[in-house]
């Protein structure tokens, strides 16, 4: 049995909403480039979403769309009720974890994570989160001077504490070494067992699946079951 870090708010101000993710002929250009062609999707609400592509394909993109850090060019999107544009709204719901973790490198493991639960007007259990992750020892260190795998198991613990109610998470398997992994699928599969609803964009099908069943195929701006 797990340890649980123990932080998961209860959302009672969410508003109902059978769907996550909800986008219509959604249009994203980046510059002079194109990448998104008219995204139409449903994810229901708990459902898992395993987002698959080539480099390049838009994974990154989409994920930073759906947690309001990109703006759509054209069409219609909603996650968890609130319209995409409403970015302070998508915020209080969404956490996006990036490829890189997305720390702050001049703070402590423990002093982001505080600052991420203030940020947020959580509590919750830091050293416990730590201790789930196997990162004790970075508690007092600046994650500048932490290796890759420890960034990524730092993000991960944060975005458990978190536990928003639509969890994003870009590539969570990089730079993890096998025990990494099993970490993090364990962590995951917490996260989906108290209702939130994960997209993850990863390059191995085989371990997101595990706690993401459902596959999406994004290629040529648009997105399919694959
Ligand atoms: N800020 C930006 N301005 C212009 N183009 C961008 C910007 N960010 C990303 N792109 C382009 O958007 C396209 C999609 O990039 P994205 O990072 O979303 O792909 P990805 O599917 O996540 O790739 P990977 O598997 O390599 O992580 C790429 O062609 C990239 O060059």
């Amino acid at each position: 049995m797990d340890e649980g870090i123990g932080a998961a708010a209860p959302f009672a101000h969410v508003p109902p909403s059978i769907h996550a993710v909800q986008l219509r002929d959604l249009w994203l250009r980046l510059g002079r480039e194109v990448i998104l062609r008219g995204v139409t999707l449903d994810v229901p609400t708990g459902e898992g979403v395993t987002l698959l592509g080539e480099n390049g394909a838009g994974k990154t993109t989409l994920l930073r769309l759906l947690s309001s850090g990109l703006r759509p060019t054209r069409g219609e999107g909603r996650v968890m009720g609130f319209d995409l544009r409403d970015g302070r709204a998508v915020r209080d719901h969404v956490h996006l974890m990036p490829v890189d973790g997305g720390l702050y490198p001049d703070l402590t493991g423990a002093e982001n994570l505080e600052f991420a639960l203030k940020m947020h007007g959580q509590r919750g259990d830091v050293v416990r989160a730590l201790r789930r992750v196997g990162l004790e020892r970075a508690a007092t260190r600046r994650v500048r001077f932490l290796s890759a795998g420890m960034r990524k198991r730092l993000a991960l613990a944060r975005a458990h504490l978190l536990a928003r109610p639509l969890t994003l998470v870009d590539e969570p398997f990089a730079n993890l070494d096998d025990a990494g992994r099993a970490l993090t699928l364990d962590l995951l599969e917490d996260l989906t067992a108290g209702g939130v609803t994960l997209v993850i964009a990863a390059h191995e099908p085989h371990l997101a699946r595990r706690v993401a069943s459902r596959a999406l195929r994004l290629a040529g701006g648009q997105v399919k079951e694959a």
